[in-house]
C-alpha cells in the first residue's frame, strides 16, 4: 500500500495559466461552445435552491452566452425541481447583467449575499428578489406540490401537466423543458441569455437506470442533439462555480490542437466551503483531491473526480486514434447542428434519446460515454479513458474554481465512502482490474496509482489488526513486538516515525494545519474500522448474489443543531449505525488493555517487551477520545446511542474472554 502511493511523488506538476494572453490567440467570437451538465437526484435530499445556485453560478460565466448551454438532469423526476428552475430562469434575467455590470466574482447568489457584498440600492433590490424566489421555492418544496397561483403562464401549465398521479421518481416519462434559449430570451439589459434546459430522463422499473453515469449519458445525447458543444463541464449539485473565468483557463489548454488531440479532460479539484477549523471528519480529502492529482498529472493525468471536470466531447467516443461512432449520426461529436433547439425535429429526437430503452443493444456505457459497472463512475470512466490512450490534466488555480459542500455528520461521511468502497472494488475485482487490464495499457506507475484507489479499502485489514491484536495480547501479557533492547525495535520506530512524518509533511505542504492533519489520520483509522469493513462486506454479499446495492445519495440537508455541533467541532454520532459497533469496541479494547497494562509495566513486568503495545493502545486512546466523550460525557442528540455502547461493551467482554482462552 505504501509503495503504490510513491509513484505520485516522482513527477508532480503545478500548472499556471496566463489569461491575459488569451486575447492574443483567440477572438471571443471563435470560442468553442460549452455544454454544462448539472446532476440532481432528489429534491428532499438535495435542496432545489442549491441546484439553482449551481446553475446560476455557471450561467454567469464570463463566456459568450450564445456559446453556453446549461443542462440540468433531474433524476428525481420532480416537478418541484422544474418549478425551482422556472423561477431561476426568471431571476437569471436580473442576476446575469447584475454580475456583469458590477464585475461580481462570486456568481452563486447564495454565496454572494452571504459574503460581505456591497450595500448599494441595486444590490438590495436584487437581494430582495433572490429572497422572494427562495421563499417561494422553499414553500413549494415543503408543501410538496405546486398550487395554481404559482403557475403564471399556459406554457408553465403545459409543462407541469406532464406529471400525472402515476409518476414517481422511479417510473415516469421523459420531460425536456427549454427554460431559456440563447436566441430568444433576453436579460433586463437586453443581452441574450445562455440556454437553460431541464431534462428528466424516462425511468421505468423494468430497465436499469445506471445512476449518475446513466444520467450523464442521457445528457450527452440530449446535448448532442441540441447544441453538441465540443467542451463539456460536469458539476454536481452540491458544488458551484467560484470563479467566472474558469472556462477561459480551460481554453488556454484546449485551444492548442496538440493538447486537444491527446487530452480527454481537465480536472479541477473539489474545494469545500463551511468546513470547520480543524476539519474533524477530514472531508476535504486533501490527499485524494489536491495532493495526488498533481503527482498523477506528471504521469498521464489525474483520475476523474466526477465533478468540476471539463471533458472534450470527442473523448467519449473511443481513443485518440480509434473513433467509435455512435449508432445514429446526430449523436456524433462531429455532427454539425443546423437547427434551433426549439425546432420540433430536434425536440422529438431529444425525447427519443432520453428514453429508458434507448441504450439497449448500443455501446453506451461500455465503449461510448460514461462507463457503467461501478458506483464510482467517475473513477471508472477516467480510468477507461486513460486505458484507451487519453491523457488528462489537473488545474488548481489559487482562487478555487469551484466550491462545494461536504458531509458534516460522521455517518453521512461514512455512508458516502462506503459507496466508494463498493465502487472501487467493482473495478478492482472485475476484468478491468488495474492489476491485469490496466497494467498492459497504462504502464507501471499509473497502474500503481490506479491500484492504490482500487484496493484502497484493504487498509481495513491492517487497521483492524492494529486496533485489536496488540491490545488483546497486552491484556494477556503476551509480547508481539520486539523488545526495546533488540535491534528490530529500531525498525518499528523508524517505520512509524517515517510514515507519520511523510504523511504530515505532505499534508502541511498542501496548506494543511497540524489539527487538520491530526484529524485526517484519526479519520483514516476510523474508516478502516467502519466504512472500509462494511463496504467490503457489502461488496462480498453483492458478489455472492445475496444482496444488491444502489447509489445512496449523500445527504445535503442538515438540521441547525447538527451544524452547531459541527461548528463547535464536536463529533456527531446520533444515529445507531451498525458501523459504530466495531469502532466503539476498538475504543473500549484499547482503553481496557492500556488500563490493565499500565500497572504491569510499572511493576517492571516485561516492560521492555510490552512497550510498543502500550504505545499503540495509548495512541488508540488518544485517537478515540471523541468516542469516549460521546459514550459517557455528552447529553446532546449527537451522543453515541446507548444501544451501540451496550453492544460494544458486550463484544469487548466476549473478545476478552476469547483472547484469554487463546493466549
Ligand atoms: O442516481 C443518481 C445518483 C446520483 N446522482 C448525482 O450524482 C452527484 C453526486 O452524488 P452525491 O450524493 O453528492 O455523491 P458524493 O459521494 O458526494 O459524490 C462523489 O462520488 C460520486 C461517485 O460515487 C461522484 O459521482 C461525485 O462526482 C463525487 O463528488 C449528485 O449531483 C447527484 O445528484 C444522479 O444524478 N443520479
Ligand atoms: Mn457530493
Amino acid at each position: 500500500m505504501w509503495s503504490t502511493a510513491q509513484a505520485a511523488r516522482l513527477y508532480p506538476i503545478q500548472r499556471k495559466e496566463f489569461l491575459e494572453n488569451l486575447d492574443k490567440v483567440i477572438k471571443r467570437s471563435d470560442y468553442p461552445a460549452l455544454d454544462v451538465f448539472i446532476c440532481t437526484a432528489d429534491p428532499t435530499k438535495e435542496p432545489p435552491m442549491s441546484v439553482v445556485n449551481t446553475a446560476l453560478s455557471v450561467m454567469a460565466y464570463d463566456y459568450p452566452t450564445e456559446k453556453l448551454s446549461v443542462y440540468v438532469s433531474d433524476d428525481g423526476g420532480s416537478e418541484l425541481t422544474l418549478f425551482a428552475f422556472m423561477e431561476a430562469a426568471k431571476f437569471a434575467a436580473h442576476w446575469l447583467p447584475f454580475c456583469r455590470e458590477n464585475n461580481i466574482v462570486q456568481r452563486s447568489p447564495e454565496a454572494y449575499f452571504e459574503s460581505n457584498c456591497s450595500s448599494s440600492s441595486q444590490t438590495f433590490k436584487i437581494k430582495t428578489m433572490y429572497e422572494i424566489m427562495k421563499m417561494k421555492v422553499k414553500h413549494v418544496v415543503e408543501r410538496g406540490k405546486i398550487s395554481d397561483d404559482h403557475v403564471t403562464s399556459d406554457e408553465e401549465r403545459k409543462a407541469f401537466n406532464q406529471w400525472t398521479h402515476k409518476c414517481t421518481s422511479q417510473n415516469h416519462p421523459t420531460v425536456i423543458q427549454i427554460l431559456l434559449a440563447n436566441n430568444k430570451n433576453m436579460d433586463v439589459s437586453r443581452n441574450f441569455m445562455p440556454n437553460l434546459i431541464y431534462v428528466s430522463r424516462e425511468k421505468s422499473k423494468t430497465s436499469h437506470h445506471r445512476f449518475k453515469a446513466g444520467a450523464l449519458n442521457v445528457l450527452l445525447r440530449v446535448s448532442a442533439v441540441m447544441t453538441n458543444a465540443p467542451i463539456i463541464l460536469t458539476v454536481d449539485c452540491d458544488m458551484y462555480s467560484n470563479d467566472p473565468q474558469t472556462p477561459l483557463r480551460v481554453l488556454c489548454y484546449y485551444w492548442d490542437p496538440e493538447i486537444r488531440s491527446k487530452y480527454s479532460y481537465i480536472q479541477f479539484p473539489q474545494h469545500f466551503q463551511g468546513i470547520n477549523k480543524s476539519d474533524i471528519y477530514a472531508c476535504q480529502l486533501k490527499r485524494m483531491y489536491q495532493i495526488q492529482p498533481m503527482g498523477l498529472d506528471g504521469l498521464g493525468g489525474p483520475d476523474n473526480a466526477g465533478t468540476n471536470c471539463f471533458f472534450s466531447r470527442r473523448a467519449f467516443f473511443g481513443g485518440p486514434s480509434s473513433f467509435v461512432s455512435p449508432e445514429i449520426p446526430e449523436l456524433s461529436p462531429l455532427h454539425v447542428i443546423d437547427k434551433s433547439i426549439q425546432s420540433p425535429e430536434v425536440l422529438a429526437l431529444a425525447y427519443r434519446v432520453a428514453g429508458c430503452n434507448y441504450e439497449n443493444k448500443t455501446s453506451w456505457g461500455y465503449k461510448i460515454g460514461f462507463r457503467y459497472g461501478s458506483l464510482v463512475e467517475d473513477y471508472f470512466t477516467g480510468y477507461q479513458l486513460h486505458c484507451e490512450g487519453w491523457m488528462s490534466m489537473f488545474c488548481n488555480p489559487d482562487r478555487p474554481s469551484f466550491l462545494g459542500h461536504a458531509p458534516i455528520s460522521l455517518v453521512d461521511m461514512l455512508n458516502q465512502q462506503k459507496r466508494w468502497v463498493v465502487g472501487v472494488y467493482e473495478v478492482a475485482f472485475s476484468k478491468f482490474s488495474p492489476m491485469t487490464y490496466g497494467i498492459k495499457r497504462l504502464g507501471l506507475l499509473m497502474t500503481l496509482l490506479y491500484s492504490q484507489y482500487a484496493f484502497w479499502p484493504i487498509w481495513s485489514i491492517p487497521i483492524t489488526t492494529y486496533a485489536f491484536l496488540p491490545q488483546l495480547a497486552l491484556i494477556n501479557q503476551v509480547c508481539v513486538f520486539p523488545k526495546v533492547s533488540e535491534p528490530w525495535f529500531l525498525l518499528y520506530i523508524f517505520l512509524f516515525l517515517g510514515a507519520y512524518w511523510q504523511d504530515f509533511f505532505d499534508f502541511v505542504s498542501a496548506n494543511g494545519t497540524f489539527p487538520m492533519w491530526w484529524n485526517d489520520q484519526r479519520i483514516w483509522t476510523i474508516r478502516g474500522l467502519t466504512c472500509f469493513c462494511f463496504g467490503s462486506l457489502e461488496f462480498l454479499l453483492k458478489s455472492l448474489g445475496i444482496s444488491t446495492h444502489g447509489f445512496s445519495l449523500t445527504n445535503k440537508v442538515v438540521d441547525d443543531e447538527q451544524s452547531k455541533r459541527y461548528d463547535q467541532e464536536i463529533f456527531d454520532f446520533g444515529v445507531p449505525s451498525p458501523m459504530f459497533v466495531p469502532l466503539t469496541t476498538a475504543a473500549l479494547i484499547n482503553l481496557v488493555s492500556f488500563t490493565l497494562g499500565l500497572p504491569q509495566v510499572f511493576k517492571g513486568n516485561n516492560w521492555e517487551g510490552l512497550l510498543i503495545q502500550m504505545f499503540i493502545a495509548g495512541f488508540g486512546i488518544v485517537n478515540c477520545w471523541p468516542i469516549y466523550e460521546a459514550m459517557v460525557l455528552r447529553k446532546d442528540n449527537g451522543k453515541l446511542p446507548a444501544k451501540i455502547t451496550l453492544t460494544a461493551a458486550f463484544l469487548t467482554w466476549a473478545l476478552y474472554m476469547v483472547a484469554s482462552f487463546i493466549f
